[in-house]
C-alpha cells in the first residue's frame, strides 16, 4: 500500500521527526530515526520529496512494533551530488568507504611515522570520491526492519496522543464551585421537585416536530407560572418577588419587602418573567421556544384557571441575541417547529427594512444586542426625556422606567415602537452594565413579560444579578441600580447573601448537568469532560522578553493602585501586557527595517479605519467587557475595545476621521499592513496545537479558541502549512458568512484526522475567537477544545467548552482515551508568563463569588481584594 511521508517539525522529542500516514491520512507510526535524520534536512530543503510503499500496514498500530516499507527519494539531479545523499549510492558509498579505510591507513602509517607521500595520495582520493556523478531520480534502496521502520509501540512514539496526554496535567473541574445551581440543590428548592407542564406542545398535538425532555416539561410549567406570578395567600407562603404577606395585631394584613423591609397596604404590582439559568445546552432556547408555541394564558398550568393576556400588547415575541447565534435561533425554530406553524423574521442587516405594520405579520422576531444599541441616540447620555414612542396608553410600563433613567429612543426604532407580548434577551448576561448603552436600549423595550436566558448568570460578582434586574424590573424597587446599591452592595456579608439568595429564588431557575430526577437518573447522559493544563516552555529571549514586559506592567499596575482612581481589571493587565509585549516586538522589527517608530502611515490609518468600521458593524464585542463595544475603539494591534477603557485611551484609533492616532510610546510605532505580531508564546502555543491535532483519533473535531483574532490568523497560518485545513468563526465576519461556516462544519467526517486529504472539504478544526464564538454556538459535532489563552472569567470558558457538552453531544467512541469516553479540553498555557498564574486567579475568582452567597465574613474586602490583591499576585507584587 501506499504511504505518506513527511516532516513533523513540531514533534518535541525529535526535531528531524519523519511521519508516516495511511493514505487516508491517519499517522501510523515515524521512520526509524537512524533514516528521518539524514532524511530529514533535505526534506526540508526541498531537495528531495519521498515515494514510500509497504505491504498492508494496519490502521491500529497498537502491538506492532516495527515493520519494512521501501522509499523511493526523487530529486533533481543537480541535488544529486550533495554529499549528503552519499549514503544512498553504492557506488559512491564505496568511495567513500575505501577512503575512510585509507584514511585510517594513513592515520596508522603516520601514528607509526611513515612517509608522507603516500598519506597525500590518499587524501586526494578521498575529495574525488565526493563529487563522484550519478542520479538521484529514481534512486532506491532496500533496507531491512531495524534500519528502516516503522516506529511504532515504543513509549512516547507509537501512541503519540497518549504520550502527549501523559505530559498534560488534567486538572480537576469537574467539581468547580456553581453557587447559583447549588441554592437549588437543597431541599424543597430541588428542581426535579417543580410540577411538569401536563400536556406541553410536541409532536403529539402537532405544534412542535420534538418533543421535550422531562425536566424541559417542568421548566415550561415554571415559566408559564413566571409569566402569571401570584402573591403569597398567606403569611406562611413563600414571598413573591421578595414581597410576604404579613398580619397586624387588628387581624388586618400588610405587605412586607424582604429586601428593603418596607411595609405597605397597598397590593404590590407583580412583574412577569424571569432567569431561566439551567447550565449551557440543557435546551434553554427549546423550553424558550415551547412557551412561544404554548397558549398565553397558561392553561393547564394555573391551578386558578387560565388568565388573559393584556390585550394591549401584541402577540409578538422579541429575541435579543448577539449576532453569532441568531443564525442559532432560526436553525432551532426551523428544526422544533417550522415555518407552517410559526413566523419568524430576523431584524438586523437588510431585515431591518421592515416596517412596524410588516413585522407585525410575524409571531417572533428574533434581532441583536447590537441593533437594539444603536436605536438610542449617539450622545444619549445625559438626557432624561420619556421614550419617545409611548402615547401613555401603558401605565404600567411607563412606571416601570424610573422618570430620571427615561431614554430617548431614536423616532424610526421600530423594535421600541412596538409593544411586546414577551421580549426574550438571550445570554442576558450580557446586560452586566445597568449604564451601558445596550443594557438601557434594552430597559426601554416595552413588554409585557421579560425574560433572560444564560448558562452563566454571574461572571464578575453578585452585581450582575442587579444588572439582569434592572432589565427585568423584578423584585422593585432593586431593579434600579441607585437602590441595589443601597440594600444590596451596602448590606452586611450576611444580610447580602440572605437578600441574594431570596432575589435568586424568587426569579431564577437552574439546573445543572449533573442534577438527577426524582428516580435519581441524570437530567441528560453526556460522556465526561477532560481538562488538561498544557504547558509550552519559552526559551532564551522570548522568556527574557516576557520578563521584562511582566515587570513593566508591574509598575504601571502598582501606579495605578496607587492612584486608585483607574480600577485596573484584570482584563485591562493582560491587554496591557500584550500591547506593550507587541509593543516591543514592533519596535525591534521596525528598528530593524528602518521604519521611523511613532509614525502611523497614511495607507495603515485607513486601513484601520476599515477595520474599525467593518468590526463595529458585525457587532464585534469589546475585549475587555465582552459587550458589545459602545463608541468602539481599536488599538494599533487590532484589538477592539469600548472607548470608556481608559489604561489603552493612549493607544487608539477613533472612528471619527478628525480623530487622530496618538501611539503611547515611541515603542509602539507603526504596524505592518495588517498590523499583526507574532508573540513568542504563539509560536510555542501552535507547535503544541498542531502536535495535539494531528495525534488526534479519526473523525474528532476540534475548537480552537483565542481571545486574540491576530493569533487565530497566525494559528491558521500555521496550521494550513502543516497541511491542517481550518474553517473560522470570528466576531469581523458578517451573518451569512457566520451561518455558512457553522453549517459546513458540523458535518461529521468520521475518518479523517486534521491534516489528512479528507479534511480538505470538511475541516476537522473550527478557530474561533472567544468574543464571538463561546456563546449559544451548537457545536456538538467536535468532541475536543483548545483554550489557546486563559481567560480570567471562568464562565467565559465554560461558556466556550459547553459548545461541545451539551445535548447532542453522543460520540462517546470518537475520543476514548484510557477506556473512557470523553470530551477534552486543552488549556495550552506559556510556562513563567503571567498566563500560568491566571488559571488560579480563575478558581479563586469563583470561590469569592460563591463566598457572596453564602455569607461568609469579610465578604466586601474578598471583593475588592480580587481586584487588587490578585492583580497584584499576578505581577508579584504582592510578593515584594
Ligand atoms: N427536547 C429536545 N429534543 C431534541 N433536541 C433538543 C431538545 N432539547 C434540546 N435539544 C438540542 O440540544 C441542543 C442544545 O439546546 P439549546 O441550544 O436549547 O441549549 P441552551 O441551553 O440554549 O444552550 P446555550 O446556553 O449554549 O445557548 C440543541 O441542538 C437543541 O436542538
Amino acid at each position: 500500500m501506499d504511504l505518506e511521508l513527511r516532516r513533523d517539525p513540531y514533534n518535541v522529542t525529535d526535531k528531524n521527526a519523519i511521519e508516516v500516514r495511511h493514505s487516508r491520512g491517519q499517522r501510523v507510526g515515524y521512520v526509524a530515526k537512524t533514516l528521518s535524520t539524514r532524511l530529514s534536512p533535505l526534506l526540508s530543503e526541498r531537495k528531495i520529496r519521498l515515494i514510500a510503499t509497504a505491504g498492508p500496514v494496519p490502521t491500529n498500530t497498537v502491538g506492532l512494533d516495527k515493520t519494512a516499507m521501501r522509499v523511493e527519494i526523487r530529486g533533481k539531479r543537480k541535488f544529486s551530488s550533495d554529499p549528503r545523499l552519499d549514503w544512498c549510492f553504492e557506488d559512491r558509498m564505496e568511495v567513500k568507504r575505501k577512503a575512510e579505510q585509507a584514511q585510517r591507513e594513513h592515520q596508522e602509517r603516520e601514528r607509526k611515522g611513515l612517509d608522507e607521500d603516500n598519506a597525500k595520495m590518499l587524501q586526494k582520493r578521498k575529495g574525488g570520491g565526493g563529487s563522484a556523478g550519478g542520479t538521484i531520480s529514481s534512486a532506491h534502496r532496500e533496507y531491512d526492519a531495524d534500519d528502516y521502520a516503522l516506529l511504532s509501540n515504543q513509549p512516547g512514539e507509537n501512541k503519540p496522543l497518549d504520550a502527549l496526554l501523559e505530559t498534560a496535567a488534567e486538572i480537576e473541574k469537574t467539581k468547580r464551585p456553581d453557587l447559583i445551581g447549588d441554592l437549588f440543590k437543597v431541599g424543597a428548592l430541588d428542581p426535579a421537585l417543580l410540577p411538569t407542564h401536563p400536556s406541553p406542545p410536541g409532536k403529539d398535538d402537532g405544534t412542535m416536530r420534538s418533543n421535550l425532555l422531562p425536566f424541559q416539561r417542568q421548566g415550561l410549567a415554571w415559566m408559564i407560572k413566571m409569566e402569571h406570578p401570584e402573591l403569597p395567600k398567606t403569611v406562611d407562603d413563600p414571598p413573591a418577588q421578595l414581597w410576604a404577606k404579613r398580619e397586624d395585631t387588628q387581624g388586618g394584613t400588610y405587605w412586607l419587602n424582604t429586601g428593603t423591609e418596607e411595609t405597605t397596604r397597598d397590593t404590590p404590582k407583580l412583574k412577569r418573567g424571569g432567569i431561566l439559568a439551567d447550565e449551557m445546552g440543557l435546551g434553554k432556547t427549546m423550553q424558550t421556544i415551547a412557551l412561544v408555541c404554548t397558549d398565553d394564558t397558561g392553561e393547564g398550568v394555573l391551578e386558578g384557571g387560565p388568565e388573559e393576556p393584556d390585550e394591549r400588547y401584541d402577540d409578538m415575541t422579541l429575541i435579543v441575541c448577539p449576532l453569532s447565534v441568531a443564525a442559532n435561533w432560526t436553525e432551532q425554530f426551523q428544526q422544533h417547529v417550522g415555518k407552517k406553524r410559526l413566523k419568524w423574521h430576523v431584524y438586523h442587516g437588510d431585515g431591518r427594512d421592515l416596517t412596524k405594520r410588516e413585522l407585525r405579520k410575524f409571531d417572533v422576531i428574533i434581532s441583536t444586542y447590537q441593533v437594539l444599541a444603536g436605536s438610542l441616540p449617539d450622545s444619549d447620555s445625559k438626557r432624561s426625556s420619556r421614550a419617545s414612542s409611548a402615547k401613555g396608553d401603558i401605565e404600567d410600563d411607563d412606571e416601570d422606567l424610573h422618570p430620571a433613567k427615561k431614554q430617548k429612543v431614536k423616532k424610526d426604532s421600530v423594535l421600541h415602537s412596538i409593544k411586546w407580548r414577551r421580549v426574550v434577551l438571550d445570554e442576558g448576561h450580557l446586560v452586566k452594565n445597568p449604564k451601558a448603552k445596550m443594557s438601557r436600549a434594552c430597559a426601554d423595550l416595552k413588554a409585557e413579560r421579560r425574560w433572560i436566558l444564560t448558562g452563566t448568570p454571574i461572571l464578575n460578582s453578585a452585581a450582575d444579578l442587579g444588572a439582569m434586574l434592572s432589565f427585568l424590573k423584578l423584585c422593585k424597587p432593586l431593579d434600579d441600580p441607585d437602590q441595589w446599591k443601597h440594600y444590596v452592595s451596602k448590606a452586611s456579608d450576611e444580610k447580602r447573601a440572605k437578600l441574594l439568595r431570596a432575589i435568586v429564588l424568587s426569579t431564577t431557575l437552574r439546573r445543572t448537568k449533573d442534577m438527577v430526577d426524582t428516580s435519581g437518573k441524570p437530567l441528560i447522559t453526556l460522556p465526561s469532560v477532560t481538562y488538561y493544563k498544557y504547558e509550552v516552555t519559552l526559551e532564551g529571549e522570548a522568556q527574557q522578553l516576557y520578563r521584562e514586559v511582566e515587570a513593566e506592567v508591574s509598575a504601571s499596575v502598582q501606579q495605578a493602585m496607587k492612584e486608585d482612581s483607574t480600577k485596573p481589571s484584570f482584563t485591562h493587565i493582560r491587554t496591557l501586557r500584550d500591547r506593550k509585549l507587541a509593543a516591543r516586538i514592533q519596535h525591534d522589527h521596525e528598528t530593524a527595517l528602518g521604519v521611523p517608530a511613532g509614525q502611523v502611515g497614511a495607507e495603515q490609518l485607513t486601513f484601520l479605519r476599515g477595520l474599525l468600521r467593518e468590526m463595529t458593524e458585525a457587532g464585534a464585542d469589546c475585549l475587555a467587557c465582552n459587550q458589545w463595544a459602545v463608541d468602539a475603539r481599536i488599538t494599533m494591534c487590532q484589538h477592539f475595545f469600548c472607548q470608556s477603557w481608559s489604561l489603552l485611551r493612549d493607544h487608539v484609533i477613533a472612528p471619527a476621521a478628525e480623530r487622530s492616532v496618538t501611539p503611547s510610546t515611541s515603542r509602539s510605532g507603526s504596524v505592518s499592513r495588517n498590523g499583526s505580531v507574532t508573540l513568542p508564546e504563539t509560536s510555542a502555543k501552535t507547535a503544541a496545537l498542531i502536535q495535539l491535532l494531528k495525534a488526534s483519533e479519526p473523525g474528532v473535531k476540534s475548537l480552537v479558541f483565542s481571545q486574540w483574532t491576530g493569533h487565530l490568523d497566525r494559528i491558521e497560518a500555521a496550521l494550513n502549512e502543516e497541511g491542517i485545513t481550518t474553517c473560522r468563526f470570528d466576531g469581523s465576519m458578517r451573518q451569512e458568512k457566520r451561518e455558512a461556516v457553522v453549517k459546513g462544519f458540523v458535518v461529521p467526517n468520521k475518518s479523517a484526522v486534521a491534516g489528512s486529504k479528507d479534511d480538505r472539504d470538511n475541516p476537522m478544526v473550527m478557530l474561533l475567537s472567544l468574543q464571538a464564538g463561546a456563546l449559544g454556538l451548537n457545536l456538538t459535532v467536535a468532541s475536543q477544545v483548545f483554550m489557546m489563552d486563559p481567560w480570567w472569567q471562568p464562565a467565559i470558558e465554560a461558556q466556550a467548552i459547553d459548545r461541545v457538552n451539551r445535548i447532542g453531544q453522543n460520540k462517546p467512541m470518537m475520543t476514548v482515551f484510557a477506556g473512557v469516553a470523553s470530551v477534552r479540553v486543552f488549556q495550552i498555557v506559556a510556562k513563567g508568563t503571567v498566563e500560568d498564574r491566571v488559571l488560579e486567579i480563575q478558581a479563586k475568582k469563583e470561590a469569592v463569588i460563591a463566598q457572596a452567597f453564602s455569607g461568609h465574613k469579610n465578604v466586601s474586602q474578598s471583593k475588592a481584594k480580587i481586584e487588587i490583591t490578585d492583580l497584584a499576585s499576578i505581577f508579584g507584587i504582592g510578593d515584594q
